[in-house]
């Protein structure tokens, strides 16, 4: 009799060895999946290790930049493309603009995630259910047939104009060492409750103080690196997590609410005119389209009537408005005042730029036209939104096996475009941790795909994302930085304090959305 014969035995037929035994097995076997990708015949793809991914992610001090310096680009530099530990399972990155082109020109076959379905329990899926980003086919049409109407309008500066009052008047009571993520959130949330909802966060006021803290912390809850890298530890919220969950039933009861007081004022009134519709919060606009819809039916370009989009969806996407459009409008906010401090001379120049078009009077603000005239200065937006993407992937699941250069993907794989390692590719941006406006240049000119040079590739720049499904907000997003740019280069000179770790490199998370971490600011002002 061997020794195991006469072990094996009386430890099995304890019940709680059994299950420790259970619950090591269950757990190896996932450490053994993290550090070996299944087996598959997808031409010889090169994968990344997890833990290289896990220790870059979870390091003191992060920044997305070292995971992208150490881990991406290395391991992508001559493939494009490698398998990557991510939202606990293996999936494929690209950073090669050809690939990523076929993900953006191919929704049908590159289908969007639909999280509901696929990680059910995700706080994600908790906040946002089913809408519009998530859904693919006829039920993204339905949305669209509704949520489309809202964004084919006109973004006035008046929109912008009081939100910049609020924070220039923040920023001079209390000049130095400004929290610009704070900041940036504050503007965001504001702006975006205006023009989303009609309503006024108070952000920027230091009121209503439950409802920011309430927004905030969703907001902190979506960008938890933890909890995008292993998505099932949303199956046991504790703590924290748990406040989180609480705090989105909170604010559907908000929107629901806000919701059934438009609808009301609608219904007693008149369809709105178009300069109405200019003014209008997305809201109203979207519930005008929703009843629309629901007495007339929405119809696909062929003319075939579309699934009914439902209440409980309209509070859905109005969801998906704030946490895509806060979270995208602040953080961009946030790396393009960073990049401005940085470079001081690019600062000047933007002023220069900004003065000779709007005079240099103390409470100078653009006109719609002036804004228009400014347009140039997006090639300083696109640069920063280039050198830090806000959006860090564009995630798709294979509706079919699809051939990338030498490699054929299988269906049902998922495939992300990591927006930072294309941003950072050196085939598509020579010098790409250097800040260089004039590489968008030609961006600046009203027709910029004619004049576009034959160097820039095609999609390389996406921090939209790009084709069928690029952002709704895009134009919106592009608009709120061009408007914050030039109130701020015309009230403010601004600079890193001396001893800011932001020079050596910028501190950020690094899953996600990416913003910057324990950033400060030296403003001074102009007038
Ligand atoms: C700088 C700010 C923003 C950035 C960087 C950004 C980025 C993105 C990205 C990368 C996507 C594509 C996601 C994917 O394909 O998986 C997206 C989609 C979307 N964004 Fe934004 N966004 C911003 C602002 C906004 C704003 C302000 C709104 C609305 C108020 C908005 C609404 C949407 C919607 C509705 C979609 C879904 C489009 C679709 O699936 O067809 N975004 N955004």
């Amino acid at each position: 009799m061997s020794l195991l014969d006469l072990v094996l035995p009386s430890f099995i037929e304890s019940k709680t060895t059994l299950l420790l035994l259970g619950v090591v097995v269950f757990f190896g076997y996932g450490v053994y999946r993290m550090l070996v990708p299944p087996k598959v015949n997808d031409g010889g793809v090169p994968y990344i290790p997890a833990y290289k991914t896990l220790f870059w992610t979870f390091k003191p001090d992060p920044s997305r930049i070292d995971l992208c310096n150490n881990v991406d680009v290395p391991a992508l530099k001559h493939t494009g493309i490698a398998r990557s530990w991510l939202w606990g399972r293996w999936m494929y990155k690209i950073n090669d603009a050809e690939y990523a082109r076929q993900l953006f020109l191919k929704p049908t076959v590159f289908k969007k995630i639909e999280m509901q379905t696929s990680l059910p329990y995700t706080f994600r899926v908790y906040a946002a259910g089913a809408n519009i980003m998530s859904e693919n086919g006829d039920y993204f049409k339905a949305h669209r047939a509704v949520v489309m109407p809202a964004f084919r309008r006109a973004w006035p500066v008046e929109h912008f104009q009081m939100h910049m009052q609020k924070l220039e008047g923040l920023i001079r009571q209390q000049p130095k060492q400004v929290d610009i993520l704070n900041i940036g959130r504050r503007v965001a949330l504001d702006i975006l409750g205006h023009i989303i909802m009609g309503v006024d966060f108070g952000a920027l006021d230091y009121t209503q103080g439950e409802l920011l803290e309430m927004c905030w912390d969703i907001v902190e809850a979506g960008v938890e690196p933890l909890y995008l890298l292993f998505p099932f530890l949303d199956k046991f919220p504790m703590g924290k997590r748990k406040k989180a969950f609480t705090n989105v039933k909170r604010f559907h009861e908000f929107i629901d609410g806000a919701i059934e007081k438009k609808r009301l004022e609608l219904q007693s009134r008149e369809q709105l005119n178009e300069e109405e519709r200019d003014r209008a919060d997305l809201l109203t606009l979207m519930i005008e389209a929703y009843e629309q819809t629901k007495k007339q039916g929405a119809f696909d370009e062929e003319g075939r009537l579309l699934p009914s989009m439902n209440f409980e969806e309209l509070r859905n996407n109005t969801v998906v408005f704030f946490i895509a459009g806060h979270d995208g409008t602040a953080y961009s906010l946030c790396h393009l005042i960073t990049e401005l401090a940085l470079h001081p001379d690019i600062q000047q120049r933007a002023r220069d730029r900004v003065i000779s078009v709007i005079g240099d009077k103390p409470d100078a603000f653009p006109t719609d036209e002036q804004l228009h005239e400014l347009a140039d200065l997006d090639m300083i937006i696109r640069e920063s939104m280039r050198k830090s993407s806000s959006a860090s992937d564009v995630r798709r699941e294979l509706a079919e096996p699809v051939t990338l250069g030498p490699y054929t993907l299988p269906k049902g794989a998922w495939v992300h475009v990591d927006l930072w390692a294309m941003h950072h590719n050196p085939k598509h941006y020579p010098d790409p941790h250097k800040f260089i406006p004039e590489r968008f240049a030609w961006s600046a000119t009203k027709s910029d795909l004619a004049e576009m040079p034959h160097e820039h590739i095609p999609f390389s720049w996406a921090p939209f994302s790009e084709g069928g499904r690029k952002c709704m907000g895009h134009k919106f997003a592009m608009i709120a930085q061009r408007v914050l740019l030039i109130t701020f280069v015309h009230r403010f000179t601004w600079t890193l304090p001396k001893d800011s770790p932001f020079w050596i490199r910028p501190r950020t998370n690094t899953m996600g959305l990416i913003l910057p971490l324990n950033l400060k600011v030296d403003f001074t002002p102009r007038h």
